[in-house]
């Protein structure tokens, strides 16, 4: 085990604005890292070159001491001993589910009892020892994308890329299968690289979370990290659920800002510069001190409602409530704490 880093990593397929700019990160040893951003930031194009499937045209890929890649050299996919799952799951149709998964031994010129031994040990870590000999056609979605697992786990690999691996499979199936991921991670110690849409999958697993926006990081920090203090407006839209709003905070005010602070900025009327300011739904609360605000929608979402109300101004901000709130009607609220971006 050893640390993946990327160094300076640029990949740009000559159409305008590189693919992937400029990316230096360090993957800690054994560790999980959700990449996240818009579609088309560059995600897969990092994947694809820490897998060996295209090479950087500027920096570098080191795993450990040893260079995997540069602009000048890179070795080869099936030296790296990685091991890549896809959103589409890439079974072979004409297999069993055992001989899908022990493909990747055979390919080593691995037979026998070992063969036997390490495409058991997979298929049990996957909960699938009862389906070893039924084809993938037989299966439900979630049950192919966990043999596309335990055929990655087989090889015993160093580190794993995941492209958006549960992007096929509905909402219930995708929390048994984090679940998965996340014994999987526990048990095989490998590092761990996820590329996903879906910040609340990332949230749950990662232990660091990379947010990419055209081409580029934007930042790199472990999940409360990222969700407590995000760097700039994508970081701050894409994980959780927050409103940005304009205001006019100064610019040497704390970057956390409280109630007084954000109630004065909130009723001022004045044109200085507005800088955006994150409200997290969950700090916006009831409060008779709080200020008059509009409910202009109240969805409920079963453990709570979803409420949109309107500042003074007409800017919209999400908060929660534990009771309905008809809408057109006013409330007093209060903000506990902003952050500005
Ligand atoms: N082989 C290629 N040739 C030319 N351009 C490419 C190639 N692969 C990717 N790109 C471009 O590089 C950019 C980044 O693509 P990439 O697939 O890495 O994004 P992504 O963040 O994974 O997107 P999504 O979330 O939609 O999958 C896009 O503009 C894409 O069109």
């Amino acid at each position: 085990m050893a640390q993946l880093i990327l160094n300076h990593l640029t990949k740009d397929f000559g159409g305008g604005r590189p693919a992937v700019s400029d990316v230096s990160l360090t993957v800690r040893e054994g560790g999980f890292l959700a990449l996240l951003g818009p579609s088309g930031c560059g995600k897969t194009t990092v994947l694809r070159m820490i897998a060996g499937f295209e090479q950087p045209t500027d920096g570098s890929i080191d795993y450990g001491e040893r260079r995997l890649s540069d602009a000048a050299r890179a070795l080869p996919p099936e030296k790296r001993n990685m091991a890549m799952v896809f959103q589409s799951y890439a079974l072979w149709p004409h297999m069993t589910v055992a001989e899908n998964v022990g493909y990747p031994l055979k390919v080593r010129g691995i037979s026998g009892e070992t063969w036997r031994r390490k495409v058991g040990e997979a298929l049990a870590l996957v909960k699938l020892t009862d389906y070893a000999e039924r084809r993938p056609a037989a299966l439900s979605g979630g049950q192919r994308q966990r043999v596309a697992l335990a055929r990655c786990l087989v090889t015993s690999p160093d580190v794993v890329l995941l492209d958006e691996p549960l992007a096929n499979l509905d909402q219930h199936l995708r929390k048994s299968m984090e679940e998965t991921f996340r014994i999987f991670h526990e048990r095989s110690g490998a590092t761990m690289i996820y590329v996903t849409h879906d910040q609340s999958e990332a949230m749950a697993l990662a232990t660091d979370v990379a947010v990419m926006s055209e081409g580029r990081l934007v930042q790199m920090a472990p999940p409360a990290e990222i969700y407590a203090r995000p760097e700039g407006a994508v970081v701050g839209g894409l994980i959780g659920r927050g409103s940005i709003l304009k205001l006019p905070v100064a610019e040497h005010a704390p970057r956390a800002l409280g109630w007084p602070r954000l109630r004065d900025a909130i009723g001022s009327a004045g044109d200085g510069l507005r800088r955006d300011v994150l409200v997290r739904p969950e700090h916006v609360r009831l409060d008779a001190e709080g200020i008059p605000l509009e409910v202009k929608a109240c969805v409920y979402e079963g453990e709570r409602f979803a409420l949109t109300l309107v500042l003074p101004d007409s800017q919209a901000l999400k908060a929660y409530g534990d009771r309905a709130i008809p809408v057109g009607q006013k409330a007093n609220f209060s903000i506990s704490s902003g952050w500005r971006l």
